[in-house]
């Protein structure tokens, strides 16, 4: 199978054109080519395909194999890679997605995308849409008992399922201690993805991610979207302006735009190499 490894703020994927190619286990081979040891080394497996109501549709798995229905970082690739390799010679797409049809604007240089602003649609902060169990309508800096520990969480959609904790320093969390307990917590019937967020000035955030299925990511697209919304609710940080979310693996702009509730998202998006891999032993 030919693949390209992409990364989006150090979220890197192993990316297959499936205009080319037909990948016939994509959970299989997510759990595979994802091993950074054993396989190529990545946060889980983007597919992009043909679709006949977008100009791409983007299919992309956890690193466990797991479906996720949307990912920041993974879109802006996916729109670099058809741009770059000549598949869609637009510099506005759109990405047909399990949340949606998502529209995309590519800043080109020297002929190749460097950044990409998406619109990621409205944030959902309806309880039982996101999911997550709880008394009240929406999760605002409500409580939340996890691992024996209560922690006011903010519960937001961006497509997928995000908790949102603000603390102080976030560079000394042991995420890799905390971070299970609330992805497999039985308040999120669906699991969740876990933003852990240092509030550094009124439009910059900090954050780390402990993701559904990959754990600890140097970024997370959705992830940043539904910190910055959570932290506009909880008056963190000025809606007015784009917010800067400083990630382990770079920084992504985010503007939730209030008139028309759409949040959009800027960041980079670069190609790593192109290769192949034998998977002939998984069929
Ligand atoms: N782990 C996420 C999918 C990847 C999201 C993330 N990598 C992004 O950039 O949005 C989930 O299961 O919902």
């Amino acid at each position: 199978m030919k693949f390209t490894k992409m990364q989006g703020i150090g979220n890197d994927y192993v990316y297959v054109n499936c205009f080319e190619e037909t990948v016939k286990d994509p959970a299989a081979v997510a759990r595979y080519v994802s091993d950074r040891h054993f396989g190529i080394g990545s946060d889980g497996l983007i597919l992009i395909k043909p679709s006949d109501i977008a100009d791409c549709e983007m299919d992309m798995y956890n690193l466990d194999g797991s479906q996720g229905a949307m990912c920041g970082n993974g879109i802006r690739c996916v729109a670099k890679y058809v741009y770059d390799y000549g598949i869609v010679k637009k510099e506005n797409i759109s990405v047909s997605t399990k949340s949606g049809i998502k529209y995309l604007d590519l800043t080109v240089r020297d002929g190749k995308v460097a950044l990409v602003r998406v619109n990621m649609g409205s944030p959902v902060l309806t309880a039982s849409q996101i999911p997550v169990v709880s008394s009240t309508e929406e999760m605002i800096n409500a409580p939340l008992k996890v691992n024996g520990e209560t922690y006011y969480i903010t519960a937001v959609s961006m497509g997928n399922p995000h908790a949102i904790v603000y603390m102080t320093d976030v560079d000394h969390l042991d995420i890799g201690e905390i971070g299970p307990y609330f992805e497999n917590h039985m308040a999120f019937p669906d699991r969740v993805n876990t933003e852990f967020v240092e509030v550094l000035d009124d439009h910059t955030l900090k954050m780390r991610v402990w993701e559904r299925g990959s754990g600890e990511t140097l970024a997370c697209g959705t992830g940043a979207c539904a910190v910055a919304v959570a932290s506009i609710l909880n008056g963190h940080v000025d809606g007015e302006k784009p917010v800067t979310v400083k990630l382990l693996g770079g920084d992504l702009e985010i503007f939730w735009d209030r008139q028309e509730n759409l949040v959009y998202m800027t960041g980079p998006a670069a190609t790593v190499f192109d290769g192949e891999i034998d998977l002939s032993f998984l069929e």
